[in-house]
């Protein structure tokens, strides 16, 4: 579902990671390890396709990917249900055919009774619920998640832990960089230190991408 080859990724004009290299199956999740500016944003932009690499290769099936950054990205004067159905519209899930899609994403993150708030009034943790749940309306096979926990209580990252261990056991896939363990036995880990790019000139090429 995705091949990494000999990837490197720069940000800033600073080369941060070299040689990550690794194949992702159905069903499979991959845990990116790191400290703080390790480059696992960097890396998870670049497998999303919104900067280009320095060197080396992403290959992903068409149309299959969704990225989940730090932002919620939600539509404050709409509803809950009303953004989960925008998004299914935007990522082509028509709505009402994705009617089931969006009840199923309420209830995966627990939001039926938020339904009708808007998403403007809803707490931190709430807007990330239902962030997290947009994942579900999109239709796509691999998610590119940022540190999907922050904001979440214990419950919520519980809930989130069986959404995931769902869409992968649905034949889904998922890389994502959290600093929690999310008790998926299942899911690798790839630690970025032994990536650590050397020093090198980048030039000015992914400077016009941050
Ligand atoms: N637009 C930018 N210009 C210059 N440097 C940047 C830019 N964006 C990120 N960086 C730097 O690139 C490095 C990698 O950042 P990145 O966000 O990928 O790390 P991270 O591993 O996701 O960190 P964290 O765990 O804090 O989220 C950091 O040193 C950061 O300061």
């Amino acid at each position: 579902m995705l091949k990494v080859q000999n990837l490197a990724v720069a940000r800033g004009g600073v080369a941060l990671l070299e040689g990550v290299s690794f194949a992702l199956m159905p069903g499979a999740a991959l845990v990116l390890r790191g400290p703080n500016g390790a480059g696992k944003t960097t890396l998870l932009r670049t497998l999303a396709g919104l900067q280009p690499p320095l060197e080396g290769e992403v290959v992903v099936e068409g149309e299959s990917l969704t990225y989940a950054a730090h932002a919620d990205g939600l539509k404050a004067m709409l509803t809950v249900t009303e953004n989960l159905a925008f998004w299914a519209r935007v990522h082509g899930v028509a709505v009402p055919g994705g009617a089931g899609a969006v009840q199923a994403a309420l209830e995966a993150m627990n939001l039926g009774s938020l339904r009708e708030r808007r998403a403007a009034d809803l707490s931190a943790g709430q807007k990330r619920r239902l962030g997290l749940a947009r994942l579900m309306v999109t239709g796509r096979r691999l998610w590119l998640l940022d540190e999907p926990t922050v904001s979440l209580d214990a419950a919520s990252v519980g809930l989130f832990a069986a959404m995931l261990r769902l869409h992968l056991a649905g034949g889904g896939a998922a890389v994502l960089a959290t600093h929690i363990d999310l008790g998926l036995p299942e899911a690798g880990v790839l630690e970025l230190g032994p990536y650590r790019a050397k020093p090198r000139q980048t030039g000015a090429f992914d400077e016009a991408f941050a």
